[in-house]
């Protein structure tokens, strides 16, 4: 079977981070979400790969090249304009042959293990079906209504308590779907979505089944979601290699990876579940906490603490920092004595709507440039090439190019 996969959108509530690359590409245990998704397609025996990509699709197709290195073969296809799920899947119509008797259809975005797959895989019936999870909060996704396992209406983003059966956007259809997306009229706000194409279907009489799953179903709606994911990803992750080299008085407890021609220097504890890259520099006496991942070419300097963060590729991290419940995107230079404050039950201001975000310290997108002794404010976001000298304190969020002097 072909799977088709999603991954054109920026995903904006994921801002800074994806000022600069999609969301499908934001590591996760030091791989990019879509590697995540891949790989359990892969173990499924799913080989044929549809990947629909747009906005900073050089760096997806840079990465996954023709799908070989992960076992399986890509084509992409370009979506010039993001008008919506359904309009995406069109855009794979002319790679779906009619001896495709079905195909998959998943968001690049979503966190997926293979079993969540299996089960679509292993139960699906009629003329399309959906993978649905369980959800007390069901604000931001689609929800259905059913009768056994027959779906009689799909509501997408509802207020209310209408549904907590969610659609997790995880399909299977014939080729005869084109059909119904070619009829389905544009929407509210301007795009053509899956979900009305299947509520066309039900109203044609034809048979869409939900298929519940209790698997990995994990969606990074905001940036700060994406520490979640990584907790969750790390401490299910077995097998994880040491292949750096550990100076005398190294203390690891639990499960850590570390990756090639890393250098862990004297006295540095670390407690796992933690993942660090390749050609990474750590230490003397750096304490790593659980569930914190480190990406390739870092450097961090004696007596900084980080605890449940990500850092990615290529940041130097300098001595004395404090890193609690943090994203540092790539590139990023942190000076002596840097202090990211956190706090609980943050409410956070994206695109004048107020998000409630759980315990947050601060997010950087990439490649900026912070001088020594510089506390950043709970909750507070730096966009990327911002530049900010010794001693300041951030309270606000930062724009790209931001100076403080
Ligand atoms: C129009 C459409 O396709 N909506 C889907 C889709 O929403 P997005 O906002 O496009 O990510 O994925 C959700 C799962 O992530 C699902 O719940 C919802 O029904």
């Amino acid at each position: 079977m072909k799977a088709i996969i999603l991954a054109a959108g920026e995903g904006l509530r994921c801002r800074p981070l994806t000022l600069t690359r999609s969301k499908v590409m934001l590591p996760v245990a030091n791989r990019p979400i879509l590697e995540h998704v891949i790989s359990s397609l892969e173990k499924n025996g799913i080989k044929e790969i549809i990947l629909i990509v747009g906005y900073e699709k050089e760096r997806i197709m840079n990465y996954f090249e023709d799908g070989l290195n992960f076992g399986v073969n890509i084509t992409y296809v370009e979506q010039k304009a993001q008008l919506g799920t359904a309009h995406a899947i069109e855009q794979a119509k002319k790679l779906i042959s009619p001896e495709d008797s079905e195909f998959l259809v998943l968001n690049g975005d979503n966190l997926v293990e293979s079993k969540t797959i299996a089960d679509l895989l292993n139960n699906y019936k009629g003329d399309a079906s959906l993978l649905t999870v369980r959800m007390e909060d069901t604000a931001g996704y689609g929800v259905v209504l059913k009768e056994n396992k027959r779906v009689t209406r799909i509501l997408e983003k509802r207020p209310g308590d209408l549904s907590h059966i969610v659609n997790t956007g995880i399909y299977i259809f014939t080729p005869q779907v084109f059909e119904t997306i070619e009829k389905t009229p544009i929407s509210e706000n301007g795009e053509y979505a899956i979900t009305d194409t299947l509520q066309l279907m039900i109203d044609e009489g034809k048979i869409v089944t939900s298929i519940p799953t209790e698997s990995k179903w994990l969606d990074a709606v905001h940036a700060w979601d994406l520490l979640k994911a990584n907790s969750t990803v790390l401490n299910s992750s077995r097998n994880l290699k040491q292949e750096g080299e550990l100076e005398e008085g190294v203390i690891i407890r639990g499960k850590v990876a570390i990756g090639k021609n890393s250098r862990i220097r004297a006295g540095t504890y670390i407690v796992g579940p933690v993942v660090i890259g390749e050609n990474c520099d750590i230490g003397p006496n750096v304490v790593i906490l659980p569930s914190t991942t480190i990406g390739d070419n870092v450097s961090i300097r004696s007596f900084t603490e980080i605890q449940n963060s990500i850092i990615m590729n290529d940041c130097r991290i300098s001595s004395h920092g404090q890193i609690s419940n943090c994203i540092i995107g790539s590139n990023n230079t942190l000076g002596p004595g840097f202090t990211a404050e956190e706090k609980e039950n943050l409410e956070i201001n994206i695109n004048c709507k107020i998000h409630s975000a759980p315990k947050l310290g601060t997010i950087f997108g990439d490649d900026n440039r912070i001088g020594g002794r510089v506390l950043v404010k709970a909750g507070v976001m730096i966009a990327v090439n911002c530049q900010v000298e010794s001693g300041n304190t951030i309270y606000r969020d930062l724009p790209r190019d931001s100076v403080v002097l």
